[in-house]
């Protein structure tokens, strides 16, 4: 599978780059690749600022001209676009306890079903920035996007979307906006303290 990093937008709530933020003394976006890197055919890193993320072993984009900037829908699409076929994993820069078993498990449902996109639902809410996505998508989230609508939820009302509920707890779709989200998080990720900060 492609694996999509969604890396652009403003973090204006937290107010720094999320990915960059340390968590258990590991960047946010680091902890994902070495998550989901060993079942990823190729990672796919769409940023603003590609330039920070050149470390990384991953394809790095910028969000196609025409939507520059214009939220996590312009990031799927050139995430898929590039990858041009075959199932994609889509993730958040910010959620720092993804579990590859869960996208592995939200891939094969994709393929066994044919589907064009597999989100999970945890505790009744949506997680379409941690879904898998056929790349076929691309040309549908285009034409979201030059509609003007700019939410990923217009686009999961276009195309055939299997939901696939979590049960239990589960860390795996958890993403974090604000500071106190970020202490919250250094502390599940058994620092006690949140003393990343
Ligand atoms: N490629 C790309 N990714 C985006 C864009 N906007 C948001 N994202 C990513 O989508 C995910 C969810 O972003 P949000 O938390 O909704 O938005 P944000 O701009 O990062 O943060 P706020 O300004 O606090 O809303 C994160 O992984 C962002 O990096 C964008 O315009 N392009």
């Amino acid at each position: 599978m492609n694996t999509i990093i969604l890396a652009g937008g403003k973090s204006s709530r937290m107010g720094q780059n999320k990915a960059l933020m340390r968590i258990g003394g590991i960047r946010v976006i680091d902890r994902i690749a070495a998550e989901l890197g060993p079942e990823s055919d190729r990672m796919i890193v769409i940023a603003d600022d590609p330039a920070l993320y050149e470390h990384m072993d991953a394809v790095l984009l910028e969000d196609a001209p025409d939507f520059k900037g214009q939220g996590p829908l312009a990031g799927i699409y050139t995430g898929l676009k590039e990858a041009g076929d075959g199932p994609c994993l889509i993730v958040a820069c910010d959620m720092p306890f993804v579990s590859a078993r869960l996208g592995c498990e939200l891939v094969s449902i994709l393929k066994r079903n044919d589907r064009d996109a597999v989100v999970p639902i945890h505790e009744d809410r949506l997680h379409p920035l941690f879904a898998a996505y056929d790349a076929r998508a691309a040309e549908t989230a285009k034409e979201t996007l030059m509609d003007g609508k700019r939410s990923v939820k217009a686009l999961l009302d276009r195309i055939d979307v299997e939901y696939f509920t979590i049960q239990g707890e589960s860390d795996a779709v958890w993403n974090m906006n604000t500071m106190e989200e970020y202490i919250q998080a250094a502390k599940l990720a058994g620092r006690g303290d949140g003393n990343d900060l």
